[in-house]
């Protein structure tokens, strides 16, 4: 059995990986941590430091500002992580990647396998159509999502111009004042309603022609399915940052 610790456990995401740990026969989740203390089936503690259970991995859903002291605890206490965390700011990535020198740490702003098909589809198209297309990603999400825009529309955008050189600005949504689109815009525009799950669309707009690629996350068991998958991936793996790309490669 694998013995989990779930960071973020009294979240909507921490229920979610809950439920797929009682449909899984490798994993059993041995304590929980979270800056809310409600009651569960295991003990929750505030922070990873405090845990007493031993433990293989450690899965996070909770907050960005959550994640320093995250990866300093598992750093110390020499335990995997995996971050599903998003909206992570320059100084907490820039920690996260120290750390992964010290631990493995598996961080992606979406765990299902479509949105990861999705990217590597999506730089294809824009190989093929950037010069002749308009590049604008929509994302929508539920009305409790505290950060915009998704980490997923920033790692398809971050992804679009890693691929095409570093070709784009970026452009968060559009109001009065901002006039023409240029034509290095990549606009990202951030919806948020009722409880959708997730759902991105990529839109390259030519002319007399569009194409759209998009995914939509039907229920968050996907993304908790997938933190499982690269838990059991991370474990016994040498300290280094991974993502979903390394995940797939090794099949
Ligand atoms: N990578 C992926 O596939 C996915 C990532 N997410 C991300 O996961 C995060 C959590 O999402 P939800 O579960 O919907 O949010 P939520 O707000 O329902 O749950 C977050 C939980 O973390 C806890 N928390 C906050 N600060 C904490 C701290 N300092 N220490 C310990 N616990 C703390 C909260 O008390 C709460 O129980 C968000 O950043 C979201 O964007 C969500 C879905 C999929
Ligand atoms: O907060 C959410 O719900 C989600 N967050 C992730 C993101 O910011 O990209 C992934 C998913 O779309 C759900």
């Amino acid at each position: 059995m694998i013995r989990l610790i779930l960071h973020g456990c009294n979240g909507k995401m921490g229920k979610n990986v809950i439920d797929a740990v009682k449909n899984s026969s490798k994993f059993t989740i041995v304590a929980g941590v979270d800056k809310i203390n409600s009651k569960q089936d295991f003990p929750v503690y505030s922070r990873l430091k405090e845990v007493k259970e031993p433990a293989d991995v450690v899965i996070d859903f909770s907050f960005h500002t959550a994640i320093p002291q995250l990866v300093e605890d598992a750093a110390e206490l020499n335990l995997p992580v995996v971050i599903a965390t998003t909206g992570l700011d320059a100084k907490e990535e820039a920690l996260v990647l120290e750390k992964s020198a010290q631990i493995p740490i598996f961080m992606s702003a979406n765990m299902s396998l479509g949105i990861n098909l999705l990217v590597k589809l999506v730089t294809q198209a824009a190989k093929v159509l950037y010069e002749n297309s308009d590049i604008e990603i929509i994302e929508k999400h539920h009305n409790q999502k505290l950060d915009a825009p998704s980490g997923t529309a920033l790692m398809i955008a971050k992804a679009i111009n890693d691929t095409l050189g570093n070709t784009f600005n970026f452009t968060y949504g559009r109001n009065p004042s901002s006039g023409k689109r240029e034509k290095n815009e990549l606009g990202i525009h951030a919806i948020r309603g009722g409880t959708i799950v997730g759902e991105h669309e990529v839109i390259f707009a030519g002319r007399d022609e569009v194409l759209e690629i998009k995914h939509t996350a039907q229920s968050r068991a996907v993304f908790a399915e997938g933190a499982l998958k690269a838990a059991e991936f991370i474990i016994g793996k040498q300290p280094k940052l991974y993502s979903m790309k390394d995940l797939l490669e090794e099949g």
